[in-house]
């Protein structure tokens, strides 16, 4: 068995994992944690979720310095459901008491630093540490996982869209300047369980926010190598993304040239292509482990739409964050 902690266990991200690792065969929680004078502290996980009474029990606890010398002396690993600057900091004493990292957050997803200033609002406190994370986009990146201690689990929106995306780029079916037109709804979810105005009932309508600006752009950017258009939308819906993505192709592409390219998800049991015709819904995902896509091209026009559909809590955060534990510990079951 492989004992793993969850760190941000009341939020939406670690709650949802704890549950999924709970149910694994080959893991065992290794205990709950929020902040040290977090109101939740003491509480079972399951009276925040009553849906998990009898799944998960155990209580959350306070993330004490005497609590965290405690995680690193009984787990095999950690995963960080917090906040980009919490997980940074307190990444380096879990590597050092020799854990392995599942950072949630966006804190270890970048090799350059100053990513974290312009698109993150801090300095990173361990710049070094950035060197030896992996990018746990595990459809593409699963033979990186094994041998790294640090491993970043990609964030919601770029899941969606890289997953979409990189098929195409792999193949060279992108026209040379172009530059794929992301736009994206979430659910509310993607915000976090604690409470803001802008996610309050009253205040929900379809509308885009952080455009030309969004640290998910430079995140897609980095992983398919090339720039992108980005725009998230806030939905008002609770949980799933659908990522509606327009690119230009080289003149001539063909449907069967696209067609091979996503052949590069078949025989998987997360990335699926529906059948010409059929457009995902997020409804369809809501819930699962699964990205499912579809495309049309307009060869006339050398364009092509490609949509995208994940839950964001799920292989947008913690179903992804357990397909990387599995690869990492050699676990051969997968969800
Ligand atoms: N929601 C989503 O769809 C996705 C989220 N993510 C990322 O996952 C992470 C968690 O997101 P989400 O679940 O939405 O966030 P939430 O706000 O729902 O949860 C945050 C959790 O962190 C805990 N926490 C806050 N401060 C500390 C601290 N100093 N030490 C320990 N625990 C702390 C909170 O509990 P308390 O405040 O009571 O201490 C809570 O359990 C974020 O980095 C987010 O960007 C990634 C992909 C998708
Ligand atoms: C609706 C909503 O607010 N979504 C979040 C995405 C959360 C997430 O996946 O991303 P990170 O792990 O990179 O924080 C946002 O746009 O900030």
């Amino acid at each position: 068995m492989t004992t793993i902690a969850v760190i941000g266990a009341s939020g939406y991200a670690g709650a949802t994992l704890a549950k999924l690792i709970a149910s694994s065969p080959a893991l065992t929680l290794g205990g709950l944690y929020v902040s040290e004078n977090s109101l939740d502290a003491g509480k079972p996980l399951s009276q925040l979720y009553p849906g998990m009474l009898g799944v998960v029990d155990l209580p959350l606890q306070g993330l004490s310095a005497q609590a965290l010398a405690g995680l690193c002396a009984q787990c095999d690993g950690v995963a960080l459901a917090t906040e980009h600057l919490v997980s940074a900091s307190l990444v380096p004493q879990l590597l050092q008491a020799g854990l392995s990292v599942f950072d949630l957050s966006g804190g270890h997803r970048f090799k350059d630093a100053a990513i974290y200033p312009t698109y993150y609002g801090f300095e990173h406190p361990h710049p070094a540490l950035l060197l030896e994370a992996e990018y746990g986009l595990v459809d593409w990146y699963a033979h990186t996982l094994k041998g790294c201690k640090l491993i970043a689990v990609p964030g919601c929106y770029p899941t969606a869209s890289l997953l979409a995306l990189k098929p195409l780029k792999q193949a060279g079916i992108f026209q040379e300047s172009t530059m794929p037109v992301i736009n994206a709804v979430s659910g509310v979810s993607g915000a976090g369980r604690k409470a803001q105005l802008n996610t309050h009932l009253c205040e929900v309508s379809l509308t885009p926010y952080g455009v030309l600006g969004h640290r998910h752009q430079p995140e897609i950017e980095t992983y398919l190598g090339q720039p992108v258009v980005f725009t998230p939308h806030l939905g008002n819906f609770k949980r799933g993304i659908l990522a509606t993505i327009t690119c230009q192709v080289k003149p001539g592409t063909t449907e069967a040239e696209i067609a091979e390219a996503f052949e590069i998800y078949q025989g998987s049991d997360k990335v699926k292509l529906l059948p010409a015709g059929s457009w995902p819904k997020v409804d369809d995902v809501a819930g699962s482990d699964l990205c499912l896509l579809a495309w049309k091209l307009d060869s006339q026009r050398n364009v092509l739409v490609v949509a995208s559909a994940i839950d964001n809590l799920m292989k947008g955060a913690a179903s992804q964050a357990l397909e990387c534990i599995n690869i990492h510990f050699g676990h051969e079951v997968y969800s």
